[in-house]
């Protein structure tokens, strides 16, 4: 018998409908009315309880991959791996918010001894609004890497455009060497890379027809990543799906790190629109 999935919240309105687990807290799907979904999940592959799946939105906290020295684990922290506590939800202005919150008392790890509230605020609308917000409810400062590794459902991920990036310096993970991005991203191979800026990135999708506009708030980096073709084999919830993803992603990472005085929230929000071409 297979493990039953994690707990969902479903949220189906005029705007849209969506999806958040409690597991992860993890925003797992969005559609506006009238549009396809806009976030990758593999259409074969249930998410498992216990195993952060590769879809969605993955919350990456508080260390980043293996982290800044490597060798920590889990990859990417633990929160996505916690099951957060729901505090509700409410209708806003012009969405469904749902908020979810993780703490020590849900969540604790040998290496991270800190005292924090995680906060997750996901706001469902006509666009998708998720801010990560890191309060130290503790005495001492603190670091953190953080990710919202959003996982874009694209026609075919060898076709679509990426822009905003141009000019912008990046660390390619691939290729291990500091660069700078000349004109628009298209991909040709697996692609693994941290752009140092915080502007606007724009997915054009000439395969489903559509724009994606990813913009943030208090996010210093884009991470953009998809595992092509060999290393998808290695990935059971991508595997011949890879070129329906593309994941652009906010983040702080590598040197941009943020630390948390005693007291203080720090916060990251990831939004996401698509209009038709
Ligand atoms: O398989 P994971 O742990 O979810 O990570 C997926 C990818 O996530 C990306 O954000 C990282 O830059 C990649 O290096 C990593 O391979």
């Amino acid at each position: 018998m297979s493990a039953p999935g994690p707990l969902a919240r479903e949220v189906d309105t005029d705007r849209c409908t969506g999806t958040v687990l409690d597991e992860g807290g993890l925003v797992l799907a969005w559609a506006p009315t009238g549009h396809a979904p806009v976030l990758f999940a593999h259409p074969g592959v249930p998410v498992r309880s216990g195993t952060p799946p590769h879809a969605g939105i993955p919350v990456c906290w508080p260390w980043f991959g293996p982290g800044r020295g490597g060798g920590m684990t889990p990859s990417h922290g633990f929160a996505r791996s916690s099951t957060w506590q729901f505090l509700g939800e409410d209708e806003g202005p012009d969405s469904r918010v749902l908020r979810h919150r993780l703490t020590p008392d849900d969540a604790s790890h040998p290496d991270w001894s800190q005292a924090y509230h995680l906060d997750l605020v996901t706001r469902f609308g006509t666009t998708l609004e998720v801010t990560l917000s890191t309060t130290n409810t503790g005495d001492e400062p603190f670091v953190v890497e953080e990710a919202l590794h959003a996982y874009l459902a694209v026609g075919d991920v060898r076709r679509v455009v990426v822009g905003g990036l141009d000019g912008t310096p990046f660390h390619d993970k691939v290729l291990g060497e500091d660069l700078v991005q000349e004109g628009d991203l298209v991909l040709t191979g697996e692609t693994d890379r941290v752009y140092r800026s915080s502007a606007d990135v724009v997915v054009t999708d000439p395969v489903l027809g559509r724009r994606l506009t990813v913009s943030t708030t208090g996010a210093a980096d884009r991470v953009v990543w998809n595992p092509w073709s060999e290393k998808a084999i290695g990935l059971d919830d991508i595997g011949d799906q890879w070129p329906h993803l593309l994941c652009v992603e906010a983040a702080n990472v590598l040197d941009d790190v943020v630390t948390v005085d005693p007291g203080q929230t720090r916060w990251m929000t990831y939004r996401l629109s698509v209009e038709d071409l």
